[in-house]
């Protein structure tokens, strides 16, 4: 296990800051940093500064160290809120989401590939080949989608620029086998523009400067980014810093993933038709507009398996519906030529995109599997947040990605939320802060029907007339000029960041973002006509018209007018959250109650610019009051502070309720700490008690006439109760001791023997003469007894008779026998250790054990004090063993009674016996009916006989 950390690296948990501040934060996040620790806790989440180094924590030994442990038992790390992820999802078999959020390059994509990995190292620990190969195809699934998904931006190097969701599906096992990924919001305006010092995604670049020869020639591509004007940005930045991954990995990923060489092949393809397009060049010559060299055009033709004709007609004219029902081309201006073609190439690499991650889904996905059989499945998610991006300048682009992270800030706020409301009303929490937390309001803002930003750009790009930005921006000031989270520069004119006619500011959590109108509608409109997608449709390459069904369609029976990007975008945020929020009930306004999906942890990124400048922009957005803050190595400053408006006061954070959520669970743990304490301390202080009680009490026993008998014990503490019998039990036999160490050994016989009585008697006669002698010839009458067709119990009847003294342990004798025998007319032979039930069915059979002390006292009042055992050992052996006691030196009274039993068992056998007999160091060996008797003394071997008596055998034993 990973040592935990010393107050040297700060707070490890947020929640134990003393005040919940800004500065404290920071300077906690500051100092840990400063130390190498990277993560801190913040209740149940991780927060995260973003290293830029290669930090050693993420090896096996790490991994081995957080699995199966409690989330405070070793120090922060993803590792910590993974296994807490994976352990919920466990034990109550819920689905589980782990939401990342964070700016962009604050290292979220990051913390899921570890997060990922981690769950994979996990699982399967029987090695499954089919579980393998599923977290094979996730993990090698990254490099694929970073690939095509990923570019260097000016803050991030390998900035994604999708969002992500990354479900992966567990059996009952818990081991991984399947998943899905969802993606959301690609920035394929990047493929045709990228802003300076930017790039387009990697896998242009990886192609070119990687792509082999071979390849390469096959599609006639040079290989310096800088021949195509879509690369031609970013081609100096590639040398200088290349994509994190080589052509080389992708191509092995991709063929790990499943991909078919056709399949790759026309990926490249695809790649290859946009480099071309770029370079496409429209002229106009005095009626229509032409395509400057028509090698391009074939070039693309060949890529895409189309017809060249196809592809010039495509990029010049458009096919329009009239309103007769009539279809005719329209020929584009240049300027709708170039518009048109953008739009193409940027949905070429949308739908490649998509066809990618759909493929990818079909290798993963969860195939054959049978609840019944298999148990349930669960699903483990990872929810890569697209993180805000405040720019210098923030257009269309930045609007879309930050409204798709309020709108995903907003489902998982309400997630947790609701996910402790309970909790929350338990410690009386008022819960209405719920609207508070609430930022519906911004996204209302964006997206409300007919009021919102989407709905106004959307009328504005219907219209018939021509609709300029500045158009657009003065009606979204005339409908939300009273918006308290829009302003404009027309509606604060004395606001002098923002320029009249062009910038509008929307008010977010994260912070405030000026956006320009500029580009807006073009954006939004994105028109992609039917002509571009009829002509892939057609293509000859089955993988090409595959990524589009919709070309199948003629313009005829393309009714509906396209969705703008906007709206698309809301679309598909719009489902995304209904994905991920679909186990979730929502009740009147916004407030929850949450069923099954648990967010279980949240990681919020933040980053630490080192490479650039030494001060860490850290955007507490998510954590604190919706503000970003920077710190450098010495000072903190809040940047909020000069912000025109406000910070919402603390309650309104999503963040604190996270605080608040860990304190309340740190002040539970320390209630429940010392509510325990205290009862040790009371319970050892019970203990305490009562032996210093049960010492006053005793002290003196010694010298007690009756030892102590009549001192009452103090009542136990229940944790004494053992302690307290066996102390009793202690003081009981040092009672007896102290008694009996007094009695003459000659007494002591008839002491046994009343004790046993005692026993015997259970309490049940009062007056059993234990207080007069007793006295030892009771076998008087043995012969009348043995007589007897019935048995021994018969024998002590009669002896009852003689002496209320043998009338005692009879009577005490017969209620044990008479427990499994209900008659007495059954032969019971009593011995010294046993007492035999001597069954007519079954011989001899012993039935039960009576305890040594009632038998020595038995044979002692039966007058026997020879100890008789009788043993079967078989069916046919029946074995004797009298051992002459030291009371009764009469050698013709153990004849007798040997005798008499040798009689009894062959009378009930009603067979000569084979019978061994063993007076003590005498043995005796009969076969059959006993014919001669060896008699083994200390002396050595003698013949014994039998000397035949009226009613049967007595056995002579020699004296020795
Ligand atoms: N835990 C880490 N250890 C070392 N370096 C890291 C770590 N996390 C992030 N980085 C570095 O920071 C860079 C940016 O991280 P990452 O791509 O995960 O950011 P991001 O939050 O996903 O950004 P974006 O939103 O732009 O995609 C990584 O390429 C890596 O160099």
């Amino acid at each position: 296990m990973a040592a935990l950390e010393g107050l040297e690296f700060g707070k490890s948990d947020f929640v134990l800051l003393d005040e919940v501040n800004i500065e404290q934060f920071m300077e906690n996040l500051k100092l840990r940093f400063e130390k190498g620790r990277i993560y801190t806790f913040i209740g149940e989440g991780v927060v995260s500064v973003n290293p830029y180094k290669q930090m050693d924590i993420y090896g096996k030994e790490d991994i081995d160290a957080y699995r199966g442990r409690e989330l405070y038992e070793n120090p922060p790390h993803l590792y910590a809120v993974a296994d807490a992820a994976y352990k919920a999802m466990k034990r109550r078999a819920k689905d589980t989401c782990i939401v990342v959020s964070g700016e962009s390059g604050a290292g979220k994509t990051e913390a899921s590939k570890y997060i990922m990995e981690y769950i994979a190292a996990i699982t399967n620990p029987s090695q499954r080949a089919e579980v393998e190969s599923v977290k094979k195809v996730l993990l090698k699934s990254n490099c694929v989608l970073e690939a095509f998904g990923n570019a260097k931006t000016n803050r991030n190097d390998n900035s994604s620029r999708f969002g992500k969701y990354m479900a992966i599906n567990l059996n009952f096992n818990g081991d991984p086998i399947g998943g899905n990924i969802n993606n959301y919001l690609l920035e394929k305006s990047r493929v045709v523009q990228q802003n300076g010092g930017e790039r387009n995604f990697h896998s242009f670049y990886q192609l070119l400067r990687g792509g082999s020869d071979d390849m390469l020639k096959s599609l006639h591509l040079h290989n310096d980014p800088a021949n195509y004007v879509y690369t031609r940005e970013g081609a100096v930045a590639t040398v200088s810093t290349p994509p994190p991954y080589c052509h080389k990995a992708v191509l092995s990923a991709l063929n790990v993933i499943g991909f078919s060489e056709e399949e790759i092949h026309s990926i490249y393809r695809i790649l290859g038709t946009i480099l071309i397009l770029g370079n496409l060049q429209f002229e106009t010559d005095s009626e229509s507009v032409r395509v400057v060299g028509m090698g391009d055009v074939s070039h693309i033709a060949e890529l895409t398996s189309t017809e060249p004709d196809n592809v010039t007609k495509s990029l010049l004219y458009r096919t329009v519906a009239t309103g007769g029902g009539e279809v005719i081309e329209k020929g584009h201006s240049k300027k709708e030529a170039c518009f048109g073609r953008d739009a193409f190439t940027k949905a070429l690499y949308e739908r490649l995109f998509g066809w990618i991650v759909g493929r990818i889904n079909a290798v993963i996905e969860v195939k054959d599997y049978n609840p019944v059989l298999h148990g349930k499945n669960t699903v483990i998610g990872v929810l890569d947040i697209y993180g805000f991006e405040i720019f210098d300048n923030n257009s269309f682009e930045q609007f879309c990605i930050n409204y798709c992270n309020e709108k995903l800030q907003q489902l998982f706020i309400q997630l947790i939320l609701c996910q402790e409301q309970d909790e929350y009303q338990r410690e009386g929490i008022i819960w209405q802060h719920i609207d508070y937390f609430n930022n519906q309001i911004i996204v209302d803002l964006v997206e409300q029907p007919h009021q919102g930003i989407i709905s106004v750009l959307d009328e504005a790009c219907l219209s018939v007339g021509k609709v300029t930005d500045t158009v657009c921006l003065e009606s979204m000031d005339a409908k939300l000029g009273q918006h308290p989270h829009y302003t404009s520069r027309k509606l604060t004119p004395s606001d002098k960041t923002m320029e009249f006619h062009r910038d509008f500011r929307i008010r977010h959590y994260a912070g405030d973002v000026t956006y320009s109108i500029e580009g807006f509608l073009d954006k939004n409109k994105d028109p992609l006509f039917q002509d571009f997608k009829r002509l892939i449709y057609n293509s000859s390459n089955p993988v090409l018209k595959e990524m589009w069904p919709d070309g199948q369609l003629s313009i005829t029976e393309v009714t509906k007018r396209p969705l703008t990007a906007a709206t698309l975008f809301k679309n598909s945020i719009v489902a995304l959250v209904e994905k991920l929020g679909c186990k979730v009930e929502w009740v009147a306004r916004n407030k929850l109650v949450l069923n099954i999906s648990t967010t279980k942890s949240i990681v919020f990124g933040t980053k630490h610019s080192l490479k650039h400048k030494p001060k860490v922009n850290c955007v507490i957005n998510h954590l604190m009051w919706g503000t970003s803050c920077t710190f450098d190595c010495v000072s903190v400053t809040i940047t909020s502070l000069s912000s025109p408006f406000p910070p919402p006061s603390l309650p309104l954070s999503p963040s604190l309720h996270q605080v608040w959520r860990g304190a309340l669970a740190r002040m539970r743990c320390q209630r429940m700490r010392s509510i325990f304490a205290i009862m040790g301390c009371y319970k050892r202080y019970k203990v305490k008690v009562h032996l210093w009680e049960v010492e006053r009490r005793f002290a003196n026993v010694r010298n007690m006439a009756d030892y102590g008998k009549s001192v009452e014990w103090p009542t136990p503490p229940a944790a004494l109760t053992q302690f307290h019998s066996i102390t009793q039990q202690l003081h009981r036999r040092w009672r007896a001791w102290q008694i009996v160490k007094n009695i003459p050994p000659s007494d002591m016989g008839e002491v046994r023997a009343k004790v046993a009585a005692l026993g015997a008697l259970n309490g049940e006669r009062k007056d059993w003469g234990c207080g007069r002698p007793w006295e030892r010839d009771y076998l008087a009458n043995m012969r009348d007894c043995h007589r007897s067709s019935s048995n021994f119990i018969l024998l002590s009847q009669e002896l009852r008779n003689k002496d209320e003294y043998n009338q005692v342990i009879f009577s005490g004798f017969c209620r044990k026998m008479n427990r499994f025998n209900k008659s007495t007319d059954r032969a019971l032979l009593i011995t010294d250790k046993h007492i035999y039930k001597l069954d007519p069915e079954k011989q001899f059979k012993v039935l039960k054990r009576l305890p040594l002390e009632l038998m020595t006292g038995l044979s002692v009042t039966a007058g026997i004090d020879q100890m008789v055992a009788l043993h079967t050992s078989s069916q046919d052996d029946v074995l004797l063993y009298i051992q002459r006691g030291e009371l009764c030196p009469d050698q013709d009274r153990i004849g007798e009674l040997v005798g008499t039993l040798i009689d009894h068992f062959t009378r009930v056998r009603n067979t000569p016996l084979p019978v061994k007999v063993c007076c003590s160091a005498v043995q005796l060996h009969m076969r059959g009916k006993p014919k001669s008797v060896t008699v083994e003394t200390k002396a050595g071997q003698a013949n014994a006989d039998f000397r035949k008596s009226r009613d049967g055998f007595t056995l002579l034993i020699p004296s020795n």
